[in-house]
């Protein structure tokens, strides 16, 4: 007998990152094979996106997914998100050449407060929230506030991109499959402030930093290269990282519910107090996943050089909340 399906939620359904999650998550590549899904789709109330979001569903028709149970159009996010049991939410703007994420706060910061109350009223009691939309962190963390009723730790936002950027990086400067290498970290926040720590990182059980003993390298090119790559991407395509973010989208939510196998992965998920990082900022942070959990990966060293990196992108943080303060009176 089948499975129940789950119902999946995915907002700005009709861009460009929707364009790349949708059909991955209706082939089972998210939840796994043998798991129906049904896709509950919101885009804005605007003509031209509700057209385009159609099209997309015609498209997810033609594909004939034998785990795609039903699609369903919205420009409500409580008729969106109604029952839902994962949410992705994706729809936002994204930044143009020479803008940091942060400047998109304004501009998005309104969208989580309305997504989170509309979760907080509708959603499964259980319903785990990936944030992607930029600012990430801090939009989740709106999201988290508006949803008093929901446990918060359900509430997460998307490094995984920095992630899988960085173990790449990794992979070609030392020469190593991207398989290969365990126990990296993205500390902070999904901005050029955040820090890609190699410290742990192994590649067969073997250290990585040892490996590649580089330090100048790791400081100078590793942590800007990975901390600056989203604005390279946008110099090179004109547009933001789309396929790449919705792979990372997928990973980070088929790890979570599916488990990560004693691996680390980095998530931003709100602080239990760990490592010095006050309660309930969205922070990245090494987890291991398990039955649907995650857990924050305990008693890492952190020397200074870690410390200062790691208070900066946590000060970012701050600013960043503070920034929205009003919002969530
Ligand atoms: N966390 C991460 O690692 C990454 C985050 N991003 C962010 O993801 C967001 C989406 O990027 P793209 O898909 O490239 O943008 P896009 O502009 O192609 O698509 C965004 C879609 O969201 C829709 N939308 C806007 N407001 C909405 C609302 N209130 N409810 C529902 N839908 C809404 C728009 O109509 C549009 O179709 C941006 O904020 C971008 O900066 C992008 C890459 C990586
Ligand atoms: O850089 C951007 O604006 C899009 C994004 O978050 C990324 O690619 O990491």
């Amino acid at each position: 007998m089948s499975k129940p399906a789950v119902r999946v939620a995915v907002t700005g359904a009709a861009g460009q990152i929707g364009y790349a999650l949708l059909f991955r998550i209706a082939s089972g590549e998210m939840l796994g094979k043998d798991q129906p899904v049904i896709l509950q789709l919101l885009e804005i109330p605007d003509e031209k996106a509700q057209k385009a979001l159609h099209g997309v569903m015609m498209e997810l028709d033609d594909c004939a997914f034998p785990l795609l149970q039903e699609v369903t159009a919205h420009s409500d996010p409580m008729t969106a998100f109604k029952d839902v049991d994962i949410a992705l939410l994706v729809g936002a703007r994204p930044r143009g050449p020479g803008m940091e994420r942060k400047d998109l706060l304004q501009a998005n910061a309104q969208i989580f407060t309305v997504q989170g109350k509309a979760l907080n009223a509708v959603a499964s009691r259980n319903v785990k929230v990936l944030v992607v939309g930029n600012p990430a962190n801090t939009n989740a963390y709106i999201a988290m506030k508006s949803a008093p009723d929901l446990p918060a730790k359900n509430f997460t936002a998307m490094l995984r991109l920095d992630h899988n950027r960085a173990l790449t990086q990794l992979a070609q400067k030392s020469g190593t499959a991207v398989k290969d290498i365990e126990k990296l970290i993205v500390w902070g926040n999904h901005s050029p402030t955040m820090y890609p720590d190699i410290r742990f990182a192994t590649v067969n059980g073997e250290s990585l930093e040892k490996k590649i003993n580089d330090d100048v390298w790791n400081k100078d090119t590793f942590i800007p290269t990975v901390g600056k790559r989203g604005a390279a991407i946008i110099e090179a395509r004109g547009l933001s990282s789309a396929a790449s973010a919705a792979n990372a989208a997928i990973d980070h939510v088929r790890d979570w519910v599916l488990g990560s196998n004693g691996k680390w992965v980095t998530m931003g998920v709100p602080s239990d107090g760990s490592y010095g990082i006050p309660e309930g900022v969205i922070y990245g942070f090494p987890v291991t996943t398990e039955n649907g959990e995650y857990t924050i990966v305990q008693g890492l060293d952190i020397n200074d050089f870690s410390r200062e990196r790691m208070n900066k992108t946590l000060a970012e943080l701050e600013e960043e909340r503070n920034g929205v303060a009003d919002l969530l009176k």
